[in-house]
């Protein structure tokens, strides 16, 4: 039985801007009020996620969300036709509107964190989609994340769905931006690595001072269990509360592995040591690569300017791993340094691919958190929602329909226009064609 980790990669949507709604990530406050291109972010997405689908690597797409987001804003009081409520809540309260209007689900590292069937105790895939909330913006996600989940992996005798966790501060949860799974190959068990900001529980406990925490250890608790995972196979590690306040808002802008390999920055956990001694227990005796970049080589504000970390690190069919990096590596010479000296040391990483991402990395997504990763085996991937998975028909065919639906450029002020609203229903009710996923939006119920 073959085995492969799957990326799926979120579309981004029609009102993807820049409204600067994250506070603790750096890039989304520097660039607030840029003019963004909702169609060059939407086909920068599909290059990427198509060059990796030709790299023989399994790679899918996750669908948008409706955007603006009237059923929010009818729960937060506004009514009247959608154009009426548009032009209120523009008047009344910006600040919501702009909240309902993100196209942040493009960041399916945040969608939902994913188990294996490899870990789990029914040997299903489990999926818990993220309440995220600690941003009001990204709160509004995980019910049609969880729709869109069930319609890409729709088959219940391979994929266990559950409901994202209590909408509470004690259960902040970002998904598989905070979890990583290293293991010796996909189908084997591995280890699951659960980073967590801060113990909400224990007012005692470390905790970044400046910036939010947006994980707790309760919510990555939660997930384990739900997820029917072994003590054997879980770690939970601290994340530093100092990199926090220096704008590492999620762990996979310090750190990313793949299968055998935990690729991370010198000051990414508290406990370092510990925890990595606690991994290798846990790992077992094969070979483990900890690769870690010292300050000395990249300081915090290079890693978080240039998202070395927001890399994704593959497997290529021919067994070598290669690290999709964004471009902004290759401008940061510190960094654009490294990476040439990684692939000459004894790591299985041999090679750097380089994408254009900016009009993500703006926002504060790189490579890797524009991908939700998915790893399965051969039975699992045919019970996937086939229409979801990239090949050149689907590349072509949702190429030609960003250039029907998406803007060229959008402002903030754009947001209350109401023939955007009808842009992006008509582009979403398409799109649900186009992939097969049914009724996934409220405005289709
Ligand atoms: N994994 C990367 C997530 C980036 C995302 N940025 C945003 O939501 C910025 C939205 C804006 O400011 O328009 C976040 O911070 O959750």
């Amino acid at each position: 039985m073959k085995h492969f980790e799957a990326n799926f990669d979120g579309l981004v949507g029609p009102t993807h801007n820049y409204a600067g709604l994250s506070f603790g990530n750096v890039a989304s406050l520097n660039n607030a009020a840029a003019t963004s291109s909702p169609k060059d972010a939407a086909k920068q997405g599909l290059k990427k996620a198509k060059a990796l689908a030709d790299l023989g690597l399994v790679q899918g797409m996750l669908a948008p969300q409706e955007r603006p987001d009237l059923h929010s804003l009818r729960r937060m009081g506004f009514s009247g036709t959608d154009s009426e409520i548009l032009n209120k809540a523009a008047k009344e309260a910006p600040a919501l509107l702009r909240a309902c209007c993100s196209a942040s689900s493009m960041w399916t590292a945040n969608a939902a964190t994913v188990s294996p069937s490899a870990d789990t105790h029914d040997g299903k895939v489990h999926f818990t989609p993220a309440n995220l909330v600690d941003k009001l913006h990204r709160s509004i996600e995980p019910i049609t994340t969880g729709n869109i989940l069930q319609a890409t992996f729709n088959d219940s005798r391979y994929f266990k769905h559950h409901q994202h966790l209590p909408e509470h501060a004690s259960f902040g949860d970002e998904g598989a931006a905070n979890h990583t799974r290293l293991c010796s190959e996909y189908g084997h068990a591995g280890v699951e690595l659960f980073v967590y900001g801060q113990e909400a529980t224990n007012p005692t406990a470390p905790r970044p001072q400046k910036f939010p925490a947006r994980q707790t250890l309760e919510a990555s608790q939660a997930v384990a269990r739900l997820h029917q995972l072994d003590d054997e196979g879980t770690v939970y590690i601290q994340q530093n509360p100092d990199v926090i306040d220096q704008g590492v808002f999620h762990n996979d802008v310090i750190a990313v592995g793949n299968q055998n390999v935990l690729f991370y920055h010198e000051q990414a956990f508290l406990n370092t040591q510990a925890k990595l001694t606690e991994i290798k227990n846990k790992f077992g005796d094969s070979a483990l690569h900890f690769i870690e970049v010292p300050t000395a080589k990249v300081a915090i504000q290079d890693a978080v300017k240039s998202y070395l970390f927001n890399t994704q690190v593959i497997t290529l069919p021919s067994g070598e791993m290669a690290i999709i990096a964004p471009t902004n590596c290759q401008e940061n010479p510190a960094v654009f340094a490294y990476l040439n000296e990684l692939v000459t040391l004894d790591t299985p990483i041999k090679q750097v691919l380089y994408f254009d991402v900016k009009q993500s990395m703006q926002n504060g997504g790189g490579p890797a958190c524009l991908r939700l990763r998915v790893a399965m085996n051969q039975d699992e991937v045919a019970a996937v929602n086939q229409h979801t998975l990239m090949n050149d028909a689907l590349f072509d065919r949702l190429n030609l329909w960003v250039d029907k639906h998406y803007r060229d450029r959008l402002l903030v002020e754009d947001l209350a226009d109401p023939q955007l609203l009808i842009e992006s229903r008509t582009a979403l009710d398409e799109l649900t064609q186009i992939m097969h996923l049914g009724s996934v939006y409220q405005f289709q119920k």
